[in-house]
């Protein structure tokens, strides 16, 4: 009873508190904004498909300049939804937008935003990022990792050959788990050295952490210390420290094996061999600032980062591909081209697949599997498309809108790869073409990039090379359900079922 009563008082401070906010906001020039309620704000107007929620909104409120205005409970928001409001946001106020909302719930599962994603803005996040960069994500350790690459593809294909064999119906198989398997299995290897066996638990941890972050959070509502009695009385933060407590028990395990292998090896260990562990312990020799916390909270960030996104990202494609059966083919035949008969494609060669990368690209751009990025915070006041964007604002840049704004992309809607190789300055999604922002741009763009793109085509390439690929029974092409689930990443509502059928001569 108690919890209540004090919670409704919070609320009526909020409320009064909103509606002072809300008066002295009048005298600027703000972006375009719905009508609201008191308290909530906007949040009422606001679906469980985010994205789609806000496009409509852009629609029907904010077309002018490609901004939108909400209060989101307690977070005055800045939406961005063209690829002109993009472009003039990076270019123009990148530096004013470079932090993150504090979010208890991320702050706690990152052992206090000590890693990259959920730091504030700042010289811990600066050198954090750096490290991921220059060290851990480097075009010459993403080189290193290769083999890992092409002995996990090559396992995908064999995975993917067992269940086709052991599949019932018309040898329909769902993907959805072979795919998370082998991006979980190219990432923990990359990361801790971890060889296959990590994929349940992590898949379990992973979950756990998603369940706690998504969704409206008590501190989204209401300040500080009414937003900690909240999650103290329901619960919540006995649940972020069980979730803590498992991380720590899959975690220190690994990172003593390392150690181990380090005073054993000493400086024996090749860039090759380096996995993020022990670049990352390696570091922290050379740094004190840098604590086995920090290092915990990085790793746990790049493979939080890497997995669920690359994966998404796969059965997308195999989904569009399926849905647009020229495409498939188109694919398949510059695959064999490149082959030349051979059982097996090198990197090399997948680097050199033009139209491979433009069937990715136009995956990113229709499905971008973080459509609204990761949420930024302001620092400073900007004027942004003429309209004065105060400090601390929360800012959701919507990637799929900017995907799809007709503005800048002919047929928006069409799943056209031939779009990016049509002879026209090419469009590419590393952070300086603002209508494909799939990994954000600027600051805080996703430093995974080099790793992700050689993760998905090695996959792609392997699939398409192997199988040819059907629907199931009495499906025709423009009967898949493409509807999206909600969630901290976007996936297919229903997990994609196709017939995988051996290619003869490599079978
Ligand atoms: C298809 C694959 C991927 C996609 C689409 C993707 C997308 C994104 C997006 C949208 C952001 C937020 C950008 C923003 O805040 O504006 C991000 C951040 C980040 N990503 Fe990725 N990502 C992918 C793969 C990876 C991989 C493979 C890694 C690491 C191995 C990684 C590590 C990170 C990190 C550490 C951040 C935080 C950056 C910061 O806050 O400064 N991502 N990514």
């Amino acid at each position: 009873m108690y919890h209540y009563v004090f919670l409704a008082a919070v609320a009526l401070l909020a409320v009064v508190g909103y509606g002072v906010k809300n008066r002295r906001r009048r005298s600027a020039k703000l972006p375009p904004s719905p009508p609201s309620v008191p308290f909530l704000g906007h949040l009422h107007l606001l679906g469980p498909l985010l994205h789609r929620s806000l496009h409509e909104l852009h629609l029907r409120y904010g077309t002018d300049g490609g901004l939108l205005l909400l209060q989101l409970g307690r977070r005055r928001t800045l939406v961005v939804s063209t690829a002109a409001a993009a472009a003039d946001l990076y270019r123009n106020h990148d530096l004013a937008f470079a932090s993150r909302p504090l979010v208890a719930a991320a702050h706690k599962l990152s052992y206090g935003s000590k890693n990259i994603t959920f730091a504030p803005f700042g010289e811990q996040w600066r050198r954090a990022k750096k490290t991921a960069v220059v060290h851990a994500l480097s075009p010459r350790r993403v080189e290193a990792f290769a083999p890992v690459r092409a002995a996990e593809a090559a396992a995908l294909v064999a995975a993917t050959r067992r269940a086709a064999d052991a599949a019932a119906d018309g040898g329909a198989v769902e993907l959805r788990d072979l795919l998370y398997s082998y991006t979980n299995a190219v990432v923990t290897r990359a990361a801790t050295g971890a060889a296959g066996t990590t994929a349940e638990k992590l898949k379990q941890l992973l979950g756990n952490a998603t369940s706690l972050v998504a969704g409206v959070q008590a501190d989204d509502l209401l300040p500080g210390m009414a937003a900690k009695a909240v999650r103290w009385a329901t619960g919540l933060e006995k649940q972020y420290d069980a979730s803590m407590e498992e991380w720590d028990k899959f975690l220190s395990p690994i990172m003593a094996e390392h150690a181990e292998k380090k005073k054993k090896k000493r400086e024996d260990i090749g860039a090759g061999e380096e996995d993020f562990i022990d670049v990352l312990l390696r570091l922290k020799e050379e740094d004190t600032e840098l604590t086995d916390t920090h290092v915990k909270s990085r790793v746990v960030d790049l493979i939080a980062a890497a997995t669920e996104t690359t994966s998404v990202t796969l059965e997308w494609t195999m989904a569009e591909l399926a849905a647009n059966p020229r495409v498939m083919a188109k694919l398949q035949d510059e695959i064999a081209r490149a082959a030349g008969g051979k059982p097996a494609i090198t990197e090399a060669e997948v680097g050199g697949m033009e139209y491979m990368k433009a069937v990715v690209k136009e995956v990113l751009r229709l499905h971008p599997p973080a459509p609204i990025l990761v949420p930024h915070e302001s620092t400073a006041a900007a004027a942004v498309q003429g309209y004065e964007i105060p400090a601390r604002t929360s800012l959701f840049v919507n990637a799929w809108a900017i995907g799809r704004d007709p503005a800048a992309w002919g047929s928006p809607e069409e799943f056209r790869p031939e779009r990016f190789l049509a002879g026209g300055p090419a469009v590419d999604f590393r952070g300086n073409d603002y209508q494909l922002v799939p990994f954000g741009a600027g600051r805080r763009i996703c430093p995974g990039i080099s790793f992700a793109v050689p993760v998905l085509e090695m996959a792609l390439v392997a699939l398409l090379h192997h199988f040819d690929w059907e629907l199931p029974a009495g499906m025709r092409a423009g009967e898949l359900d493409m509807s999206e689930a909600p969630g901290l990443t976007t996936p297919l509502r229903v997990p994609l079922r196709l017939v995988p059928k051996r290619k003869a001569p490599l079978a």
